[in-house]
C-alpha cells in the first residue's frame, strides 16, 4: 500500500498558547484503519482538525496524496476536500429536506450531471442499508439511521478518506456496533478511514490500527491493536 497521508513534525500551538498536538509525525497508508484513541484534551480532534484543512500548523508540514496542504491556496483547498468524506455531528442533515435532497446537494454542489446523482445516491443509500428513507425527512430517523445518513452523504462524492469524529458519542451499543461494521465495509471498498474515539469497547472490537495521544503527543502506534495498547 502506498503512503496517503503524512505528518512530518507538526505541532499545534493555539493564540491562547495552548498546545493542541506537539511534535507528530505519522504515516498512513491507502487504505488503512486508524483508531485515534487518548484521553480528553489529547490532541485527536486538533490532529483531525489539521487533516481537514480547517487548523494550519504553526510547524511542520502535513501531505496527503501527494498534495502539501501548507501549499494548498484558497483556490486549491475545496479539491483537497473533495479527497475527504467528513462526518461530525456539528454537520447535520437538513430537516426541510428529504433524505435524497440531503445528499444531493453535496454533489451539486461538485458538478455532478443529473444521471450521475440518480444513480449515486441510491447506491450510497443502499450501503449503508437505507434505501427505504430515501423519500423520509430527518426528523423522522433515530439516532443510529442519521448517522448512517451521514455516512452516505460522506461517501457520495466518492473520497479517499472518511474522517469521523467520536461517531458513536451518541449511539447505544448495537446502533454503534452496527456503525462500526460499515466502516468496514466502507473500508473494503479502498477507502481509507480515520476515526477519533473513546469508545474503548469498539476499538478492541475491530482489531484495527491504534495511534494513541497523550498531551499532544503520539504516545502509541500499533496495528491491529486494542485501546491502551501502546507497542
Ligand atoms: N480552539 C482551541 N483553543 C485553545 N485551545 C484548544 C482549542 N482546541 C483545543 N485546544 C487545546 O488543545 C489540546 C488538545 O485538544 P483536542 O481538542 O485536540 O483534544 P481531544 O483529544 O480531541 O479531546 P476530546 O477527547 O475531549 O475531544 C487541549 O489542551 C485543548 O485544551
Amino acid at each position: 500500500m502506498r503512503i496517503l497521508i503524512i505528518f512530518h513534525n507538526v505541532s499545534k500551538t493555539y493564540p491562547n498558547n495552548e498546545m493542541g498536538v506537539e511534535n507528530v509525525s505519522l504515516e498512513i497508508k491507502d487504505g488503512d484503519f486508524v483508531f485515534l484513541v487518548g484521553q480528553t484534551g489529547s490532541g485527536k480532534s486538533t490532529l483531525i482538525n489539521l487533516l481537514t484543512g480547517e487548523l494550519k500548523p504553526t510547524t511542520g508540514d502535513i501531505i496527503v496524496n501527494n498534495l502539501s496542504l501548507g501549499s494548498l491556496n484558497h483556490k486549491d483547498f475545496p479539491y483537497y476536500r473533495r479527497l475527504l468524506g467528513i462526518i461530525n455531528y456539528d454537520c447535520l442533515l437538513i430537516e426541510h429536506k428529504t433524505i435524497y435532497q440531503n445528499l444531493e446537494i453535496p454533489m451539486l454542489a461538485t458538478g455532478h450531471s443529473s444521471k450521475s446523482i440518480r444513480e449515486s445516491i441510491p447506491l450510497a443509500l443502499g450501503l449503508v442499508g437505507m434505501s427505504k428513507k430515501m423519500y423520509d425527512y430527518p426528523s423522522n430517523l433515530s439516532g443510529g439511521e442519521t448517522f448512517k445518513v451521514l455516512m452516505a452523504r460522506a461517501v457520495i462524492n466518492n473520497p479517499k478518506i472518511i474522517i469521523a469524529d467520536e461517531p458513536t458519542a451518541h449511539l447505544d451499543y448495537d446502533s454503534s456496533l452496527d456503525i462500526m461494521s460499515l466502516f468496514n465495509e466502507i473500508n473494503q471498498l479502498g477507502i481509507t478511514i480515520i476515526i477519533a474515539t473513546h469508545a474503548k469497547e469498539f476499538v478492541d472490537i475491530m482489531k484495527k490500527r491504534v495511534i494513541t495521544m497523550q498531551n499532544g503527543k503520539v504516545l502509541g502506534d500499533v496495528s491491529k491493536g486494542k485501546y491502551g495498547w501502546i507497542i
